[in-house]
């Protein structure tokens, strides 16, 4: 009998991956970094599912899209709002190393993995199959280090530390991908990431010379963002 569902959801302006995961049996549901542009997409989907939808967690304080879980607690009966203690946010979980989240009799551990920001977890499932890095590790990259208290030895520490450390078949579901990749494995990642199998010289040295824009929408979503996305609840 399966006992857990998952999807994968796609937002295309900011290439945002949201998850939902649910306990099949007893439908209790979480969602990882859903964003407000695709709130209605994924409460439909809930709906249709018969899921009750309990937690709504971000990876971390997202500066280039608004997060719906602030929403999403005005239309969805009970449901808690979760992020990193160190996030800076405001929600009704805040989450630390060594936390679950329960959804049925299925979890989600939490595993700090700092560096693109101070308040980055990673997400991994309790039979360690899958990893929701957020933007701590991409597909063949990783969160950018230059704003946020961004710091690369960190990020690279982190992700050595807390990421490459999970079984090699373990599935990586990053909180972006702006070439169109969708799932990629830690033994992967560890064999063929360009930034993450350099030295921790070699990888700081990258990351002081991406020269990325900043994102459009910083200004409005970093301060949105800290209060779920939303200024009135
Ligand atoms: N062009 C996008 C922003 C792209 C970007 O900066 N992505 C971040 C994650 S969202 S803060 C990142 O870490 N990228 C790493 C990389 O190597 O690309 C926009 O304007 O929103």
């Amino acid at each position: 009998m399966k006992q857990q569902r998952f999807s994968g959801l796609f937002e295309t302006e900011s290439c945002t991956y949201t998850y939902l995961l649910a306990d099949t049996d007893t439908k209790e549901a979480v969602i990882i970094d859903p964003v407000l542009e695709t709130i209605d997409r994924d409460l439909k989907l809930i709906k249709e599912l018969g899921l009750n939808l309990t937690v709504a967690v971000n990876t971390h304080c997202h500066a280039d899209h608004i997060t719906s879980t602030g929403r999403m607690k005005q239309r969805v009966a009970g449901l808690k709002s979760a992020i990193s203690k160190f996030s800076g946010a405001s929600a009704d979980i805040h989450l630390k190393e060594g936390d679950k989240i329960t959804f049925g009799r299925r979890f989600l551990s939490v595993r700090e993995t700092p560096g693109h920001t101070n308040g980055c977890i990673t997400l991994v499932t309790g039979d360690e199959s899958m990893a929701f890095t957020g933007d701590a590790l991409l597909i063949r990259g990783c969160g950018r280090t230059d704003f946020q208290q961004g710091c690369a030895k960190k990020l690279y520490q982190s992700i050595h530390k807390k990421i490459f450390t999970l079984p090699e078949e373990c599935l990586i579901y990053p909180a972006h991908d702006y070439l169109g990749q969708t799932v990629s494995t830690v033994g992967e990642e560890r064999k063929f990431n360009p930034r993450l199998t350099k030295s921790i010289e070699g990888f700081v040295d990258i990351m002081n010379n991406l020269n990325l824009s900043s994102p459009k929408k910083m200004g409005i979503a970093v301060p949105a963002n800290l209060v779920c996305g939303v200024h009135d609840v």
